[in-house]
């Protein structure tokens, strides 16, 4: 994989406003799906412009619909969410966040192009600029051989790759990336996760839940550990391992699932 396609998203935005607000700011988060079921209750969370921030929950615990309400997908019940400031459900927050979805959720009928293509008209990018830069994302993700290929017809980890350039093809300042890695081999993680610490390097900033814990470990500056749809902690690798006296972080996230369940602790 190539890092010739990062460019710093930040650049033209920060001269015009000197005091950036946070990438992503959640207050009050709440989401109670249809049926009555309360997924999350309350959440507050607030990611700085410029971080690698990793969200780390059991199965279940909230960070897809966490991550759906950001990117505009699942519709808070209460609760304000602010991407650079902008109020997520707006045009200029859209432009600013990139989503790699946990689901391969990718157009059977169009070609590895067309999807590129298609996915970048959302964000009003014309056409010339669309093939050019999806041009240069199938070179970095090694599919230039599959530009006119269907989905289907690719293999599991070269439809990982898709999704990873599709969330890039507009140059977010928010890259989410809800477990990119889940069932890829190692070779293909390895090199997304490079490919993702020099997309930080630039400026972007990373939201990223995984259950591979040493990669978090490895990768992110800050990580926050959610459990029944609340942040219990957050903290660098080295802060939580100091907290809950643990060796490495999958000590960590043992001992912190393992306390009694929050409304419990709270009563
Ligand atoms: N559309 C829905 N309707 C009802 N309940 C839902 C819906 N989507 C998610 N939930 C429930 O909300 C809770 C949180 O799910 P969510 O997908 O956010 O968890 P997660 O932390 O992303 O889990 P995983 O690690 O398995 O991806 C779960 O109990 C789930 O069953």
């Amino acid at each position: 994989m190539r890092a010739s396609s990062i460019t710093d998203p930040r650049r033209a935005d920060q001269e015009s406003r000197p005091a950036v607000p946070p990438a992503l700011r959640v207050s009050g988060f709440t989401k109670t799906y249809a049926g009555g079921f309360t997924a999350v209750e309350g959440l507050d969370l607030e990611v700085p412009d410029g971080a690698f921030f990793g969200l780390l929950g059991p199965n279940g615990a909230g960070k897809t619909t966490l991550i759906g309400s950001v990117c505009n997908l699942v519709r808070p019940t209460a609760g304000r969410i602010e991407i650079f400031g902008h109020e997520h459900t707006t045009r200029e927050a859209r432009r600013l966040v990139g989503l790699a979805e946990q689901d391969i959720n990718l157009d059977r009928f169009m070609n590895v192009e067309e999807v590129l293509v298609y996915h970048a008209g959302y964000f009003g990018i014309g056409r010339a600029r669309a093939q050019a830069r999806a041009r240069e994302l199938m070179e970095v993700f090694d599919l230039s051989g599959k530009a006119r290929v269907r989905p289907p017809a690719l293999s599991g980890g070269m439809r990982r790759r898709l999704l990873f350039a599709r969330a890039l093809m507009h140059s977010p300042r928010l890259l989410i990336l809800d477990e990119p890695t889940a069932g890829v081999d190692v070779e293909l993680r390895t090199e997304l996760w490079e490919y993702t610490r020099r997309l930080h390097e630039v400026g972007t900033t990373i939201l990223l839940t995984t259950h591979y814990l040493e990669e978090a470990e490895a990768l992110c500056q800050e990580i926050g550990l959610i459990r029944e749809g609340r942040i219990i902690a957050r903290d660098s690798a080295d802060g939580l391992r100091a907290r809950y006296g643990a060796r490495d972080i999958a000590e960590v996230y043992l001992r912190a699932m393992a306390q009694k369940p929050v409304a419990e602790e709270r009563a």
